[in-house]
């Protein structure tokens, strides 16, 4: 097939997923019981992974029909085969050798083999290395013995593992010949194909409700002396042979490939479920009028508030800023997966740490800013029928999977030490790090000139990590080496944010500079780029003026200047909005359909209430009188 552009893509899914036969009718499922929800979504998936299948979709295109945009639309209650799409089919792809891929892909493609990615543990999620699930070889068997040796190192957590998948990427602490190897991937069937049912010496089952992607299908699973075959051990990258003997992989952490994969579709992803929120509270504060009647006699749209401009506005702004940032985070990562395919790992370990850092500052951002969202549009807003409440848990959830936050950004925090203190080997050409290695950009600050802007950004990212590596430094010389670290985390995870933001800032400059379709396209880049940058100032002022050279004079002209430019996007907040080409039934709100008809839609919903079946429900008989209140 050949391949289309983004917004081809986007056109081609509009007509293909709206109009599908088994997924143009949606029905509401609010009221729905967890089973019924359950069957629901996974009946859609599963027709959307038929689609995929049927239009030979490439990883880019698989990437927008699994984005939350269009998965929010086939499964509104989470996408049951997400993490066999998004990790247990790129875990083989990536992690299995040439032998494997051709053993078991025909049956993942056909549909026979559906899987999950089961890392985390009851007791372990972050610390990778401390996982307890033993796989431990016997060369006699020529099989590896897969054990939980109690229930706090059950598997808990992986997506679509409840009821879902038959299969699993279970990722081990390997023994062979006697020694520990350290964590590998293992393909371990855990139900029946046929049956379904839970295969000998598995338990497993879903691990029920959480605060939002209830049909996710979260699970977990024990292992009592689980016999696997030596080829099941996925093999690209380490090997074990038949008599146990064990070769390293080219990279100690090359099976942590899927985890810098996913990060990157997540950071990638997340900023669609801002534009949905984004568009929602757009149009709603068109809509609300509140307030003292103005001279036309009518009363102010909420928009026209500057508060309200605050609330909505800046997250426009980041919703351009932070695409077009992930976009080409994505495109890094597919040119250094081909490097490190042909076995040049030199830029794992920087993508590894922008990866954490943007995978880390946009679900932080972004759910920050649907809730921001979602109180802009007052009591309405707290409505599940708003959609904003959903899209927060959406948002929130990725702040913890795939790693941990403030996990994440120590990771890049270790890295960036590191650079600075010249121990690492040095960044290659182009690397998002050089700046550390360089002298201060002195460029003047002056309000209203987006490079000042760009330069204090990059001055604040060089003082953190500067300060901090030398902090560190200092520590280690008087206490151990944890314990050092420990006293610098706070002041790490800043340092890690600012050059995220840095990076962030650096990408949209850029594209801001190569864009040349229209002078207009150019000023309203400009425009959205000099709101998002002076929101990062009014943001983190203290930093500013630390490191940043502001002066706190530059401080209050850029409040103002923020203000002003507010005042400047205003009258194009629609038409921004809608160029994100959201059509009503995939932003699917009573806040933000395209035609401003709330209460209409509001009251609608209010009908599909079970209580207002009857206009008294039995349950008033049942429990109220019955208790004679
Ligand atoms: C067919 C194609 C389909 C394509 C579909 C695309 C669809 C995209 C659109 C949809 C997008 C999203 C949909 C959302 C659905 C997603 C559902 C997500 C479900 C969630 C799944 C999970 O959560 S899985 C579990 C994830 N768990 C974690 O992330 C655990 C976090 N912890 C860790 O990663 C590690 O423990 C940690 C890195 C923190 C530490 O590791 P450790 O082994 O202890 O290492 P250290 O000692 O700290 O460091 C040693 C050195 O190793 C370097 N390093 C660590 N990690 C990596 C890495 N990954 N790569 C490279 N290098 C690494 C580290 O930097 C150290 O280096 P140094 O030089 O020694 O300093
Ligand atoms: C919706 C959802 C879906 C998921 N899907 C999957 C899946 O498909 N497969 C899978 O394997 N897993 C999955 N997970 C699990 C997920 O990857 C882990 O929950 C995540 O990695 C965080 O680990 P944890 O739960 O151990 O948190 P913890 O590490 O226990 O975090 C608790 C607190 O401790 C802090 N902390 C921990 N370590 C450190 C440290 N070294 N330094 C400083 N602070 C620290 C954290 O910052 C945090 O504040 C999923 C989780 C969720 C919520």
């Amino acid at each position: 097939m050949v391949s289309r552009n983004r917004s081809q893509v986007k056109d081609h899914l509009g007509s293909k997923v709206l109009n599908h036969p088994e997924l143009r009718n949606t029905k509401a499922t609010e009221y729905m019981s967890h089973e019924e929800k359950y069957r629901y979504n996974l009946s859609r998936a599963t027709a959307m992974l038929k689609l995929i299948d049927e239009e030979g979709m490439d990883v880019n295109e698989i990437s927008k029909v699994m984005s939350h945009t269009v998965s929010g639309f086939t499964t509104p209650d989470g996408n049951p085969l997400a993490v066999h799409q998004v990790m247990f089919v790129p875990t083989l792809m990536n992690q299995a050798d040439d032998d494997q891929v051709s053993r078991w892909l025909g049956d993942v493609f056909n549909g026979t083999i559906v899987g999950t990615y089961a890392q985390t543990e009851l007791s372990h999620g972050t610390f990778v290395r401390g996982l307890r699930t033993t796989a431990t070889y016997d060369p006699a068997s020529r099989t590896f013995d897969l054990h939980t040796p109690d229930v706090s190192a059950a598997k808990w957590w992986p997506g679509g593992l409840g009821t879902t998948a038959n299969h699993a990427v279970v990722m081990a602490q390997l023994y062979t010949d006697g020694q520990p190897r350290g964590i590998h991937p293992f393909m371990v069937a855990i139900r029946d194909r046929e049956t379904h049912r839970p295969l000998p010496g598995i338990t497993v089952g879903e691990i029920g409700p959480k605060l939002g992607q209830n049909t996710l299908n979260n699970g977990y699973l024990l292992f009592d002396h689980v016999k696997v075959p030596r080829e099941n051990m996925l093999m690209r990258n380490a090997r074990v042979n038949e008599d146990g003997s064990y070769t390293k992989p080219s990279h100690q952490k090359a099976s942590y490939g899927t985890m810098v994969f996913t990060r990157v579709a997540i950071a990638l992803d997340t900023v669609d479920a801002l534009q949905i929120a984004a568009t929602i509270a757009a149009r709603y504060s068109i809509v609300r009028r509140q307030g003292e009647p103005r001279d036309d006699g009518q009363e102010p749209q909420i928009i026209d508030y500057q508060t309200q401009q605050l609330k909505v506005l800046p997250h426009i702004a980041a919703c351009y800023v932070l695409r077009a940032s992930t976009a080409r985070l994505w495109e890094h990562h597919t040119h250094v997966t081909s490097e490190v395919r042909g076995g040049d790992t030199a830029l794992l370990p920087e993508l590894h740490a922008t990866a954490c850092c943007l995978k880390a500052l946009v679900t932080q951002d972004c759910s920050e800013a649907i809730e921001a969202l979602r109180l802009s549009c007052g009591g309405h807003g707290y409505m599940t029928a708003s959609r904003l409440p959903a899209l927060y848990a959406y948002a929130t959830a990725g702040a913890t999977y795939e790693g941990e936050n403030t996990v994440l950004l120590l990771q890049t925090a270790r890295y960036l030490v590191k650079q600075a203190g010249g121990s690492h080997a040095p960044p290659a050409a182009g690397s998002a790090v050089t700046y550390l290695s360089r002298p201060a950009d002195d460029t003047p600050f002056a309000v209203g000139s987006p490079a000042a802007y760009v330069a204090a950004v990059g001055r604040v990212a060089r003082g953190r990590v500067t300060e901090v590596a030398a902090a560190l430094q200092a520590d280690r010389q008087t206490m151990p080496e944890a314990d050092a670290w420990n006293q610098s985390l706070v002041q790490l995870v800043a340092a890690a944010l600012a050059h995220g933001r840095y990076f962030v800032v650096r990408e949209f400059a850029e594209v801001v500079s190569q864009q040349s379709s229209s002078r207009a396209i150019q000023q309203m880049l400009q425009l959205l780029f000099s709101v998002y940058l002076a929101h990062a100032v009014s943001r983190a002022e203290g930093d500013f003026i630390t490191y940043g050279g502001l002066t706190p004079s530059d401080i209050r002209l850029n409040r103002r200047h923020l203000l002003r430019l507010l005042a400047e996007l205003r009258p194009h907040m629609i038409p921004l909005t809608d160029a994100f080409d959201l059509p009503d039934r995939l932003i699917n709100s009573t806040l933000g359909a395209w035609d401003g008809d709330v209460y209409r839609r509001m009251f609608e919903q209010a009908s599909h209430s079970p209580l207002n079946t009857d206009e008294v429900p039995a349950s008033f008989h049942q429990a109220m009188l019955r208790s004679k209140l």
